[in-house]
């Protein structure tokens, strides 16, 4: 990958059949064989990647995440940030079905980071790692750990320490012991 420290893609999802059913218009396209997408007839904008409606999850996430999960492994910190409106495809993004079926960029970075650990593993004496994961969600300036849901979200805090490193209280504690 070239040294761009952020990249931005677009997706346009296609409608959905609710949509179809009220009617509804497609406002955004594709410009082909370019990263270039045409809101209504002559507004164009322009990213490092386009995806339109018929992209699969495993085209985004080969395009856009594969690489940094090479560069993590190396020791590399990377971060995925999805944003856009209510209802545009976020979540599917992310973490829409299972690998089975479609998975999303959590399901893949999850098969990947293991897969390429365990060549690193394979291929280089004494390499060890650990992996850990939180899932938290911020809502209203709220937070909430969708992995232990009845924590009360007054006592989660998201802090950095002296090397710029975030994470939630719990598990800065658990660093410190
Ligand atoms: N690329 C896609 N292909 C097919 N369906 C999609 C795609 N993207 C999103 N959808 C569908 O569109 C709907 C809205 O998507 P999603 O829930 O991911 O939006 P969101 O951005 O996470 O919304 P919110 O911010 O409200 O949580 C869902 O029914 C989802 O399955």
């Amino acid at each position: 990958m070239s040294e761009v420290f952020v990249r931005v893609a677009v997706r346009i999802r296609p409608l959905l059949p609710k949509e179809v059913l009220h009617n509804h218009q497609v406002c955004v396209r594709m410009v082909p064989g370019s990263a270039e997408v045409m809101l209504g007839s002559d507004r164009l904008f322009s990213f490092d990647h386009a995806f339109g409606p018929t992209a699969s999850q495993d085209e985004v996430y080969e395009s856009c995440v594969q690489p940094l999960v090479e560069s993590l492994v190396d020791g590399y910190n990377a971060t995925v940030f999805c944003y856009g409106q209510t209802g545009s495809g976020k979540t599917y993004t992310l973490g829409g079905g299972s690998l089975d079926e479609d998975g999303g960029i959590i399901d893949c970075v999850a098969q990947d980071v293991f897969s390429l650990l365990g060549e690193k593993e394979k291929h280089s004496d004494g390499v060890e790692a650990t992996v850990r994961v939180s899932y938290m969600e911020l809502y209203r300036e709220e937070l909430r750990d969708l992995l232990e849901l009845h924590t009360v979200h007054k006592e989660l805090h998201i802090r950095e320490d002296e090397k710029g490193n975030t994470g939630d209280e719990k598990e800065k504690n658990h660093k410190n012991e």
